[in-house]
């Protein structure tokens, strides 16, 4: 074999059979990684972490950006998170080029019972904060669901779950934020103090300040979920019945659907309880031999009448980890195989940051060329139109659908209406298109020009096609840009969101 086809060989193989890589690579070094990193965590959550460290910690974020304000200033900032560990789709080229601000700041500062409040530092991740609050018998008000994903990202991106049509989007349930300025100032701000910069700062990407802790709203958590499938073959009639379920005085806490076809689905409504009945069987779907979550979901179609079970809570906080949605099935085939399952389920998912730092440019250029990963947030009611949409263009399932509330709050996400609130839907479409004619540019901004045209938001963990023009339509920058102007060396600092956040600069 010459060296070339060598190359396409192994091309090939890391292309079209990725699985192979993962298993006799990925998965062992996944578990070292995992004892290394947990080994590497403890040391550095010992000699970083101090709860009563913080201000320490926060002067030294702050000295580091006073020693970029007394440079030339010729490059930016952004934090010194490499890309390969962060939930973004992406990794943003702009991380080589700008000056990195180190932000170690990784405890959960206090928990306060009286209050119902959390204070965390940004690099706390969900993982580490359900496990604190799960023993006191509490819960964020919204768990996204992917344990990697921190306070900092959730902040100055967005959090959304199958809770969010009661408490709103991540930035809804925070009650304070302490930010590094580019001036190297400290401040908080809240709804009563600093009001413009509270309401800025999500959505913003780091492009204000740097986070260094935030107060979050905390509820009462009870041990399992009681939930409720329902299958419809009928999109109006699954559509019509989300809709009802998200918009009712009392809704149930938990609401989610999985669409199997453009005309098939199963909604979930969900409610936490201390015991279980007797009307659904016990189901501990987080354990390593448990079957795929939307798997199971899909039997409840295939079964075509409504049934019950009882999750336990955190199993069901991390319903969609073990197959990242039904990501995984695409990098191991037969990882739900049962045999799979209960030789090799426990060491299953690889790490993703893993997955990122080898992901070699061949699968790069496949996932650019032929998959879609997005969330479209768009009025509830548009759900079905959406829908249809969506099949012409992608024709990718499952579809996660998840209903959220936004506040008439001042910010980015401007809702166009004078009501307290408007009902969303999340559209989660990750997969292989089938669409024919599909094309990852066009067809992707002819979504994003239905979701702009019907008052709804583009998610930006992924992938944004939008023109700056089109950006600042889908998101207000009215506050944004006063905010920009009135702080200090802010705009020396700091590019605008859309600098950070389009296809180009996030190659
Ligand atoms: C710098 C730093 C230092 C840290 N130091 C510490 C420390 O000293 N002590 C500490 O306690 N934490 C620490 N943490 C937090 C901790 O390492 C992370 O929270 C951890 O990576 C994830 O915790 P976990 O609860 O998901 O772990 P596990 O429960 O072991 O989860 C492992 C995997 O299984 C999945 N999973 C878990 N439960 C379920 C379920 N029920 N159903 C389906 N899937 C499930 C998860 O998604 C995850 O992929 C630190 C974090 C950082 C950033
Ligand atoms: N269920 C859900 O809601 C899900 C949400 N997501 C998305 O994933 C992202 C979160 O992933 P995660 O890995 O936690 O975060 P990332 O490291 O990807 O950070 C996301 C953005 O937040 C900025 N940021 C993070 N921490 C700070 C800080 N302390 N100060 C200033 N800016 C900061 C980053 O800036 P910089 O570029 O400078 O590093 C970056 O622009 C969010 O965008 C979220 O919407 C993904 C999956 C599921
Ligand atoms: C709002 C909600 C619920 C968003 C869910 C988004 C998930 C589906 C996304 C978040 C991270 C994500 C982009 C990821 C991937 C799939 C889709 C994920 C899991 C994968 C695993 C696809 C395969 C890729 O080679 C690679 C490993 C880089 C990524 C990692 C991140």
């Amino acid at each position: 074999m010459t060296a070339i086809e060598t190359e396409t060989f192994l091309e090939y193989i890391l292309v079209e059979h990725r699985w192979i890589i993962v298993m006799v690579a990925l998965l062992p070094i996944s578990l070292i990684w995992k004892i290394w990193s947990t080994f590497r965590n403890y040391v550095v959550f010992k000699l970083n972490s101090a709860p009563k460290m913080h201000i320490k910690k926060v002067k030294e974020v702050q000295s580091q950006v006073k020693a970029w304000l007394a440079g030339d200033r010729s490059t930016r900032l952004c934090t010194a998170r490499p890309g390969w560990q962060a939930m973004s789709f992406r990794q943003g080229i702009y991380k080589k080029t700008f000056t990195n601000i180190k932000v170690n700041l990784v405890d959960v500062l206090e928990v306060d019972m009286e209050n119902m409040t959390v204070r965390c530092e940004p690099l706390v991740t969900m993982g580490q904060l359900s496990r604190t609050l799960e023993p006191l018998g509490l819960a964020l008000a919204v768990v996204p669901e992917l344990d990697q994903l921190t306070v900092g990202g959730l902040v100055m991106g967005t959090g959304v779950e199958s809770s969010s049509h009661i408490y709103g989007l991540f930035q809804h349930f925070c009650l304070q934020y302490e930010l590094v300025l580019a001036d190297g100032s400290v401040v908080t701000c809240s709804k009563d103090e600093n009001p413009d910069l509270f309401y800025a700062v999500p959505w913003s990407y780091g492009t204000l300040g740097f986070l260094t802790s935030a107060v979050i709203k905390v509820v009462p958590a009870k041990k399992y979920i009681r939930l409720e499938y329902r299958p419809y073959n009928k999109l109006s009639e699954l559509s019509h019945h989300f809709i009802e379920e998200s918009l009712k005085d009392k809704p149930h806490e938990f609401i989610e659907a999985l669409l199997f076809t453009k005309n098939s689905g199963v909604l979930m409504t969900g409610n936490m309880v201390d015991k279980i009945g007797d009307d659904g069987k016990f189901n501990p779907i987080g354990k390593w031999y448990a079957e795929w979550f939307f798997k199971q979901v899909e039997r409840h179609l295939t079964n075509n009448r409504t049934a019950v079970e009882y999750i336990p809570l955190r199993d069901y906080y991390h319903r969609h980890t073990r197959s990242f949605f039904w990501e995984l099935q695409d990098i191991i085939p037969f990882g739900n195989h049962p045999i799979f399952r209960y030789l090799l389920g426990w060491l299953m998912p690889p790490e993703v940051s893993l997955l990122k730092l080898t992901q070699p440019e061949a699968v790069t250029k496949l996932y650019d060329k032929a998959h879609v990963i997005q969330d479209m947030l768009v009025p509830v009611e548009h759900l079905e139109k959406a829908i249809d949409v969506f099949h012409d263009e992608f024709e990718v399932y499952p579809i996660w659908l998840c209903p959220f509330r936004v506040f008439n709050h001042p910010g980015q996400l401007k809702i166009k209406t004078n009501a307290d609130s408007q009902m969303f839907v999340d559209i989660g479409v990750y997969g292989v298109p089938k669409a024919k004619g599909y094309e990852t540019v066009p067809s992707t901004r002819r979504i994003e020009a239905f979701v702009s045209k019907h008052d709804g938001f583009q998610m930006l963990y992924a992938d944004t096609y939008t023109t700056r023009e089109e950006f600042r339509a889908m998101f207000d920058h009215t506050l944004y840009d006063k905010v920009r102007d009135s702080l200090p060396y802010c705009k020396d600092a700091f590019p605008e969101i859309y600098g950070k956040v389009n296809r180009n600069v996030r190659k």
